[in-house]
């Protein structure tokens, strides 16, 4: 089902594609930046969210704009005695500073309803995640939970996982060359690449995450095939502490595009 996106939110801009003085040009066309389509489908899931719900909160530019929008409305008194389940260090950081009131699995271990973006989507709603680094605490949260709302922008969607960038293992540190290389070799029939991820700093020292641990990204060069095959093989490594295929968790994904807002669900 789409539905036409809502009025802008944010900044407006207009694309003169083909010159503002040609006459066979077509009426100028509305374009949205790839942020506002996030913001646009962050704020369609927090229609999901009701009073008294215990509501995962996912990490990530799309999930920070429903975590701001949930706040919002829990200031203007619209959402009432909600508790939020942060599912990493930093969302955990922006709830707290926006008032929201936290907990976790310990002492709520049934979770309503989370929501958070995605790397990929699949036709089937299999998801990669955890680019940004969170995908354990993201895992254990959004399996805990009775719906799972996953928002995106239409750049995301792929005709198969693994498509378009890195599939992200989290790994403990200790031997992680020995794990790099085990899980290069696994999947060495799909032109695998495996990588170890740096904090992006001049001294390239390891990404560590939130529980102290490293990723190593894998890069095909075809596709996998089996996902569950392929995930149950990753997670049989020794060394290896999740991986960032989400299959069959999505129960709803919202897709905000320049045509409008789709809601695929399960
Ligand atoms: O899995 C994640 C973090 O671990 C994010 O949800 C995913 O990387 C999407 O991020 P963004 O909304 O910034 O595109």
């Amino acid at each position: 089902m789409a539905i036409p996106c809502p009025p802008l939110i944010g900044s407006e801009k207009l694309s003169m594609e083909a010159g503002p003085l040609s006459p066979l040009s077509s009426p100028p066309r509305l374009v949205l930046t790839q942020d506002e389509l996030k913001k646009i489908a962050a704020y369609k899931a927090v229609e999901f969210v009701k009073s008294g719900m215990v509501i995962g909160l996912g990490t990530g530019s799309t999930a920070k704009h429903a975590v701001d929008r949930i706040a919002d409305l829990l200031h203007q008194g619209k959402l009432k005695n909600i508790i939020g389940i942060p599912t990493s260090k930093k969302t955990h950081q922006q709830a707290l500073s926006l008032g929201i009131p936290l907990s976790d699995l310990n002492s709520h271990p049934n979770v309503d309803l989370a929501i958070d973006g995605a790397d990929e989507v699949d036709s089937d709603l299999n998801l990669v995640k955890g680019r940004g680094g969170s995908l354990l605490r993201e895992k254990m949260i959004e399996s805990a939970c009775t719906k799972f709302v996953v928002i995106v922008d239409e750049s995301k969607l792929v005709s198969h996982i693994g498509a378009n960038g890195a599939m992200p293992v989290e790994v403990v540190p200790f031997c992680w060359k020995f794990s790099q290389e085990r899980l290069q070799q696994l999947f060495y029939y799909s032109g695998c690449m495996a990588k170890l991820r740096s904090n992006g700093g001049e001294n390239g020292e390891p990404f560590v995450t939130d529980n102290g641990n490293y990723i190593v990204d894998l890069f095909f060069k075809k596709d996998i095939g089996d996902l569950r095959a392929a995930s149950d093989a990753i997670l049989r490594l020794p060394g290896v502490v999740e991986h960032g295929m989400f299959l069959g968790m999505a129960t709803t994904v919202i897709v905000a595009g320049e045509l409008g807002v789709t809601v695929k669900n399960k």
